[in-house]
Order: C-alpha cells, then sequence, then structure tokens
C-alpha cells in the first residue's frame, strides 16, 4: 500500500483549475525508478503486474478520477463509440427549437427545483443539459425517479458528474455553447450540516469556485443563474426580509456557505465580468421534494403514526415559514434566466464593462406557522399527528423567515400565486399515488 501511495496522492490531488494539471515529476520518476530497480527477479515482476493492475482499477474505478467521461463508456459497445453517442445526446438536448431559445446547463438537475426547472425550460423550446453526481444526501431512488418520469419523458439528457470535476465540465462546455448556467448543485438543509460540515464546503463553496473558474475562461462565457438561500438572513429579525437587510449573522454553516457563495459571485463578476444573479429561495415545496425537509418527512411520520416534533421558539414563540410553491419559484428561475444580461469577460480576460450583478428573493410573502404545516398535513392525510411541541434545538433554524418580494416582482415580474393549503394539496396527491405505485411494484 505504501508503494501506491505517491500514485493515489497524484490521483487526489489534481487541482481544481483545469490547464494547471501537470502530473507531478516526482512521483512519476518514483515508479519509473522503483520499476528498474526491482524488477530485476521473476518474483518481483510477478508482483509488479499484480500492483499494476491494481493501480489501474483504482484508476478506473475511482470517483474523481479525470477519466470521468472515459469511465462512463465501461459498455458492451467499443469506447469510442460509446463515447460519440454521448457526445451526441449532450449535443441534440442542448439544441433549442429555435434560434431565439437559451441553452442552459442546469446543474443538480435530479434535483427538487432542478428536475422541475430543466422540464420546464424543455418544454418551452430551451436546450437543457442537467449536470449531477446523483449523491447519497437523501433518497438515491427519488433522484432516479425524477430522471426517468420527469426529465427522460421532457427530453432533457443528464450527465452524471461532479462540479469539481473540472476535466469533465471543461469538456462540456467545449462541446456546447452556453448560453446561461442555472446553478443549483448543492448541498442543502440547515440541520445535516452538525452531521457533515465538510459536504457544504466541497459542494457550495469548492464546486462554485470550481464551475466560475471554467465558465470565467470559456470564449463566451453564459450568464449564471444560481440558488442562494432564504437561511442568509440568519439572526435578522427585521420583517420582511429585503435584500438591503444585513446578512452577516448566519445561524448555520449552510447559511454561512450559501453567504460565502454570495461574496464568491460577486468577486466573479467584478473581477471577471460575469453576469450573476443569486435567488435566495424561501422554503420551497411541493411534490417531487426533499424527503429530508419538515413537510415531507412530516407526512411520512403522521402516515406512519410516528410522532412528530414541532419547534417552538423561547416563551412559546412561534417559528414559521415563508413556503414557497415549486412552480413559483420555478417562474422566477426561468425570469431570472430570461432577464439576464450577458457576461462582458470572455476567455478568463478581466472585464470591459461592469457586468449585471443581482441577488433576488424568492418567497411566498406570507409566512405559515409549523403548527398550522401540520393541521394542513393533518386534514389532507385523514390522520391526526403524534404531536411533541419542543423548544427548537439551536442547530441552525431560525424562528422566522418572511420574503419582501418587491425586487422579484420589478425585475422578474415574478407574482406567487399558490398557498400553502393548495400547494400542500398538490404534494400529498404526488406523495400518496408516488408511494403507492412502489409499494404495489415491490409485492
Ligand atoms: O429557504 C431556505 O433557505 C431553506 O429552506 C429549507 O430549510 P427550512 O426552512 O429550515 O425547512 P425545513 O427543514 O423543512 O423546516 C421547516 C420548518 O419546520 C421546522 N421543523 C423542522 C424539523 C422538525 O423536526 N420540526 C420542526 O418544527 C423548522 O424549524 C422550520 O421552521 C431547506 O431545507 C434549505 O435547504 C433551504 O435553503
Amino acid at each position: 500500500m505504501t508503494a501506491l501511495k505517491p500514485i493515489l496522492n497524484h490521483i487526489d490531488n489534481i487541482p481544481s483549475n483545469a490547464g494547471k494539471f501537470k502530473p507531478e515529476k516526482s512521483s512519476v520518476y518514483y515508479i519509473h525508478h522503483r520499476l528498474r530497480f526491482q524488477t530485476s527477479s521473476p518474483k518481483s515482476l510477478l508482483w509488479w503486474i499484480v500492483f499494476l493492475s491494481l493501480i489501474l482499477m483504482l484508476f478506473f474505478l475511482s470517483p474523481t478520477s479525470t477519466t470521468a467521461p472515459l469511465r462512463r463508456f465501461r459498455t458492451t459497445t467499443s469506447p469510442s463509440s460509446a463515447l460519440s453517442k454521448w457526445k451526441t445526446e449532450i449535443e441534440l438536448s442542448a439544441k433549442p427549437r429555435s434560434r431565439r431559445g437559451h441553452t442552459v446547463l442546469v446543474t443538480g438537475a435530479v434535483g427538487f427545483v432542478g428536475a422541475h426547472a430543466s422540464v420546464a425550460l424543455k418544454r418551452r423550446g430551451d436546450g437543457v443539459v442537467g449536470l449531477d453526481n446523483f449523491n447519497r444526501y437523501y433518497d438515491v431512488a427519488l433522484k432516479n425517479s425524477r430522471k426517468s418520469e420527469l426529465l427522460d419523458r421532457a427530453g432533457v439528457f443528464v450527465v452524471k458528474g461532479d462540479i469539481n470535476d473540472d476535466v469533465l465540465l471543461r469538456e462540456l462546455f467545449g462541446l456546447v455553447h452556453f448560453t446561461h448556467v442555472l446553478h443549483l448543485a448543492a448541498q442543502a438543509g440547515v440541520r445535516y450540516a452538525m452531521v457533515n460540515p465538510n459536504s457544504y464546503i466541497k459542494s457550495n463553496i469548492d464546486g462554485f469556485v470550481n464551475l466560475l473558474e471554467v465558465v470565467k475562461s470559456t470564449i463566451a462565457p453564459p450568464a449564471i443563474v444560481w440558488a442562494s438561500s432564504s437561511s442568509v438572513y440568519g439572526l435578522n429579525s427585521k420583517v420582511p426580509f429585503s435584500e438591503k437587510d444585513r446578512t452577516d449573522q448566519p445561524a448555520s454553516l449552510y447559511a454561512a456557505t450559501k453567504k460565502a457563495g454570495e461574496a464568491i459571485a460577486h468577486a466573479y463578476n467584478h473581477i471577471h465580468g460575469l453576469s450573476i444573479t443569486g435567488l435566495r429561495f424561501f422554503t420551497v415545496y411541493g411534490p417531487w421534494g426533499r424527503p429530508d425537509m419538515a413537510y415531507f418527512f412530516f407526512t411520512k411520520d403522521i402516515l406512519n403514526r410516528k410522532q412528530i416534533s414541532i419547534f417552538e421558539g423561547a416563551n412559546h414563540g412561534t417559528v414559521a415559514r415563508d413556503f414557497t410553491y415549486i412552480d413559483d419559484v420555478v417562474k422566477g428561475c426561468l425570469s431570472a434566466i430570461d432577464s439576464a444580461k450577458k457576461s462582458v469577460g470572455r476567455n478568463g480576460r478581466k472585464k470591459k464593462g461592469e457586468a449585471q450583478f443581482r441577488i433576488i428573493n424568492l418567497g411566498n410573502t406570507s409566512p405559515v406557522s409549523v403548527h398550522k404545516l401540520v393541521m394542513t398535513l393533518e386534514k389532507l392525510l385523514k390522520v391526526k399527528a403524534k404531536k411533541k411541541v419542543v423548544l427548537m434545538p439551536r442547530n441552525g433554524d431560525v424562528p422566522l423567515t418572511h420574503a419582501d418580494i418587491s425586487l422579484a416582482r420589478m425585475e422578474l415580474g415574478y407574482k406567487p400565486t399558490v398557498d400553502l393549503e393548495m400547494g400542500l394539496k398538490k404534494f400529498v396527491q404526488w406523495y400518496l399515488e408516488y408511494y403507492d405505485a412502489r409499494k404495489k411494484s415491490s409485492w
């Protein structure tokens, strides 16, 4: 294993900036030197064959390997024909129906908002390519279902890959001239940051920077629209939350990484002339939603007669969220794409003028308490919940979110139309159908 170390280190240490990649002289020399030195006896020759096969196996199976585009083609067909099929599918999916249509790369395409937004873009005639790493933060079967039942049906091709894989990103941007990137790939969830803090840094900071690095060095960089979060308002107590309010008191690491994302976006806008719009989503919910969110697991637990915890603030203070229905958020994303101005920098060179930079709230602007959320679910599910009221733990949550959406109205013509009762009705209908069908198919 010590002999493997230099090579494994080399694979793990691929720099995030493509173009800077050079094989490390020392490790190549080391292997070469050891090979020459040790192949003198037949026994050591055998060991070296085993050793080299091991390395090759590790190299091709490693999830972060730079051979990502090639690894996809361990199929029955030859690698080159599978590669050209992959490229053709991407090009086909990227093609807008009309000359005025956009060509959008959607990161996090099998995620909740990503899947809905990709389908909406494709349906109205834009070209769409999805990118997603299908990670295991929550049920991968649900992600696969979003792919097969929503994206495949709409004709959106999804590349399986990570935003940290700059080789793959460069390949995609080399293949397709994207006019826009809808960047939704992220580590979501406020409370999970207590369990796995590094995943937030890896996706929301490293991944975002990697994407921006690749985008900024393309010949004609696309405009970027990306998902920030209402959580950046943190301990801000002035309501409703306006984009002008302070956002320097995050209550979770998740919020801190989203706030950092906004600062990073500003730097790339300022230096490289990238057109960037950050959308602060407010507790988005609806069909095909995220199982880690309260409305989703409350539904599951209520149906399973399992106790649920309802958070309340100090002195029995109400905890409430500005729950925003998925269709309203998707409309906001599409308007943000349509109203985005072009980036002004190119080829990584400095900008020639000011590029557009926006941060916009996408909320519902009518907060509802968690108690009311549960009562609505009880009514829709026709099951009484086993409730336990507990003091909101200090692990990322804030007592209240409430969006001021006047900027969204002005910039995007945004107008949310679905209230929590109507939205939950649609969610519950989907939930029962989806899990019922799965139960039946497993019988
Ligand atoms: O809008 C946002 O910025 C964020 O919205 C959600 O975060 P959150 O609003 O905390 O949504 P949930 O985790 O679904 O919680 C909803 C409400 O239920 C409460 N809750 C949660 C869990 C629980 O066991 N009991 C409970 O009362 C929370 O305090 C909160 O008020 C998402 O999970 C984040 O990814 C997103 O960025």
